[in-house]
């Protein structure tokens, strides 16, 4: 079953189309990874799915719903349902709130609209304590200020507030790009447990095709605006694929 759907997607800066034409399918409970090198017009895809920008041509489909043109109230519950993890998570924290203040923020937002099912509310600290046992932090941590913690710490604490509605999918933009190599892993498994967990949907987005490789069940390679090269990752080393994929597969 698809959870989204993006047909014919355009959206031009300037008159000229930083997604061009762009049409793919996310099934309920998969990664889709989607590669390519810097500028080719990635995160602006990923802002238009949350329709943070307008869209100039096509169509998104999430949960059987053209949300291509609804209006920002008729956007609320769709943006409860798609939360996205950016890859600085200092800057994706406020820093003059302790960490539970943010993990508690989504909550706050959407409380009278959610029904619950793998976390529950009975009060703030126990809520907050399970969604950072979920990700791998001590208990003590909601007391703590992002200073106070390391950045795949921070991370972990962006994860839990995305996940702290119980979404239906994240995008997750370059997730691991500000961390050092072994924290990456660290990182990337708890994405992995976090999807079989909690049968999460994701739009994996990176220019680190190992790491897409590593989270993904179907990969698309993205360059100049366009999908050149989408595959399940079985078949990534198919000599079917595009030769820019090739590229990209010999630098990694
Ligand atoms: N608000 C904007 N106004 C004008 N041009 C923009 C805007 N946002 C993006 N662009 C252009 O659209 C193209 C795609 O940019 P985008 O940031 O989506 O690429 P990206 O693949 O996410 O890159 P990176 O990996 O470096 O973040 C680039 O040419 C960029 O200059």
């Amino acid at each position: 079953m698809n959870l989204l759907s993006v047909k014919d997607l355009v959206k031009s800066y300037n008159g000229i189309n930083a997604v061009d034409h762009i049409s793919f399918d996310l099934k309920k409970g998969e990664c889709l990874g989607l590669v390519g090198e810097s500028g080719c017009g990635k995160s602006t895809l990923s802002r238009c799915l949350l329709r943070l920008e307008s869209v100039d041509a096509g169509s998104i489909t999430f949960k059987d719903k053209e949300i291509q043109n609804l209006s920002q109230s008729q956007l609320r519950p769709i943006r409860k349902d798609i939360q996205i993890i950016f890859q600085n998570p200092t800057a994706a924290l406020n820093p003059r709130l302790k960490i539970k203040d943010s993990i508690l923020d989504p909550y706050l937002q959407y409380q009278k609209e959610l029904s619950l099912t793998h976390f529950s509310f009975t009060s703030k600290d126990q809520y907050v304590n399970q969604l950072l046992e979920a990700v791998g932090l001590p208990k003590g941590m909601g007391d703590r200020y992002p200073h106070e913690i390391s950045g795949g710490q921070r991370q972990r604490v962006t994860i839990a507030r995305a996940i702290s509605i119980e979404p239906e999918m994240l995008i997750l933009d370059e997730p691991t790009a500000s961390l050092d190599v072994i924290t990456q892993a660290e990182v990337l498994a708890l994405l992995a447990e976090l999807r079989q967990q909690l049968q999460l949907s994701y739009l994996f987005i990176s220019h680190d095709l190992t790491a897409v490789n590593q989270l993904s069940q179907q990969i698309m390679v993205m360059k100049k605006g366009k999908i050149v090269d989408q595959f399940p990752v079985s078949q990534l080393f198919s000599e079917d694929r595009h030769s820019y994929t090739k590229e990209l597969i010999e630098i990694f």
